[in-house]
């Protein structure tokens, strides 16, 4: 089950941000949550990673509600990279991956073979591991961005939730990032404005616009010539692709 919202709503003054909104995410597969600037994405995604709490509706982590799960359970359980992740500064790279521990130790353990592995493997992933020792504030923003995914992959999480992680990657980057979460044994929903990299990686999609949800299914229902038209406000054509057999979108010049 891992993550199901039920009606979510959240409200900043009179102005309802996101607008009773109910999806699940299913187990080990991969979520995308698209929609125009502005339509809600970060927003819901705070709501979920219990970061912000909804002003009704509910969110449940295998059928607990997340209101009454401790935020050490969460933490140990759920890692987010928010979009304009930011960290201290005086910090090595490998120093940034291990704060991805934290969750997991007690104030009586010290640091562990496990907690080793799990950083040697994130930094791995993420192709960080020749950059380990340098210092955080001499990274590119692609690097910085690298980090990041691998503090979050070093929390061993079961739930992965990422706010437009490919900003700041090159091609090659975006395109590793997006292979390695898709192969990630764990629930992920991650927000993306590139939708043909969504059409080919996601399982599913969830489309919001101004703060509800119009549209969901597989990238095959979800990305319609009409749907790139009335929600993104682009004239497209949409095939299937010969290379990878998922929808690819051709914008109109
Ligand atoms: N703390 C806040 N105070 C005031 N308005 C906010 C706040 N957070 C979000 N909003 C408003 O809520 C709406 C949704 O914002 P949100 O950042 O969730 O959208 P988004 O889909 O992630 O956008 P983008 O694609 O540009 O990142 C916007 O109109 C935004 O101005």
């Amino acid at each position: 089950m891992t993550i199901k919202a039920d009606n979510l709503v959240w409200k900043i003054g009179s102005k309802t941000v996101v607008n009773g909104v109910s999806f699940t995410a299913e187990p080990g597969k991969m979520l995308g949550l698209l929609g125009p600037n502005g339509s809600g994405k970060t927003s819901l995604l705070r709501l979920i990673a219990g970061l912000k709490r909804p002003n009704s509706g509910r969110i449940t982590l295998d059928q607990a509600d997340l209101g009454s799960i401790g935020r050490r359970t969460i933490a140990q359980r759920v890692a987010f990279i928010e979009q304009h992740a930011t960290t201290n500064s005086n910090l090595r790279v490998v120093d940034v991956v291990k704060l991805g521990r934290f969750p997991h130790r007690s104030m009586f353990s010290g640091w562990t073979h496990e907690d080793d592995r799990a950083v040697t493997e994130a930094l791995e992933r993420t192709g960080m591991t020749a950059k380990r020792h340098d210092a955080w504030q001499s990274l590119s923003g692609g690097e910085k961005q690298r980090t990041h995914v691998a503090r979050a992959l070093a929390q061993s999480p079961k739930e992965l939730i990422l706010d437009e992680p490919t900003n700041h990657l090159d091609v090659q980057h975006q395109i590793s990032l997006l292979r390695l979460v898709s192969a990630l044994p764990v629930t992920s929903i991650i927000a993306l404005h590139d939708l043909n990299h969504a059409a080919m990686f996601c399982d599913n999609l969830i489309v919001m616009q101004e703060g509800k949800i119009v549209a969901a299914g597989s990238p095959q229902e979800v990305l319609t010539r009409d749907l790139l038209k009335s929600v993104f406000k682009v004239e497209a054509y949409v095939e299937t692709s010969p290379h990878h057999a998922r929808p690819h979108i051709h914008f109109a010049r």
